[in-house]
């Protein structure tokens, strides 16, 4: 327990606290993703999907940086989340965009009782949870987002099936963003998909983040 006249002793980890710009960010939804953030400190560690390490740097790092695939969402429909784990980015979707139909798919059965766990904990009316791998769903999306589950030239192939006409995969990315897209232009060009383009988002705290859009073209 934090000792609040002497601050966390040597070695205690500290959860990161939302900033203003944070809350703004979130808007009415600030309420709810503080929940999940609560969850995520409170039950992370112990279900092995966040590391202690993590938790200082829990908003920054995880939940504003899986909101910078928002502006690219479509305006209406449906987005599945490949590879969901912890919830990242698609409980943060669901949460920022309740109009759209989110599936979390995630073949970890421990992930996947997670993932429950907070839909019904969030109460989060659109939400659908999937045990699956990516190759196995047959259904299309209007998108599809992904975290930390491939290289992108591996992501094309999982997520390409899943995309109907106009569809979007959106890979949240680092540095090697731009390499990634490089590596992945012929297992894109061969998936027929449109080529990828790389969105720089300024997030929080100027932290900038890179979301790799590559979409199937609509037939003329
Ligand atoms: C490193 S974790 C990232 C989790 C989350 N997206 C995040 O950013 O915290 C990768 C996740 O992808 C899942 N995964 C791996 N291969 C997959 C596949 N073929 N289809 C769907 N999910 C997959 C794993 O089970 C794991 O939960």
């Amino acid at each position: 327990m934090v000792d609040e006249e002497q601050g966390p002793g040597a070695g205690e980890v500290v959860p990161e606290e939302a900033s203003e710009e944070v809350r703004e960010l979130f808007g009415l939804s600030f309420s709810a993703a503080e929940h999940f953030a609560q969850m995520l400190v409170a039950e992370g560690e112990l279900r092995g999907l966040l590391g202690p390490r993590e938790l200082p740097r829990l908003w920054s790092r995880h939940l504003v940086n899986s909101a910078a695939v928002v502006p690219f969402l479509p305006a209406r429909g449906t987005v599945a989340d490949v590879g969901s784990g912890a919830g990242l980015p698609g409980v943060v979707v669901a949460l920022l965009r309740p109009d759209l139909d989110v599936t979390l798919i995630e073949p970890m059965e421990r992930r996947v009782d997670w993932l429950e766990h907070v839909v019904v904990e969030l109460d989060l009316d659109n939400v659908t949870v999937r045990r699956a791998r990516a190759e196995e769903v047959r259904d299309r999306y209007d998108a599809v987002t992904a975290r930390a589950v491939a290289n992108l030239s591996k992501l094309v192939r999982l997520t390409s099936p899943l995309l109907r006409q106009g569809g979007s995969l959106l890979a949240l990315k680092g540095a090697r963003a731009e390499t990634e897209v490089e590596e992945a232009r012929y297992v894109i060009k061969k998936a027929k998909l449109e080529p990828a383009v790389v969105h720089e988002v300024l997030t929080v705290g100027e932290e900038l983040t890179k979301v790799v859009e590559v979409r199937r073209p609509r037939r003329g």
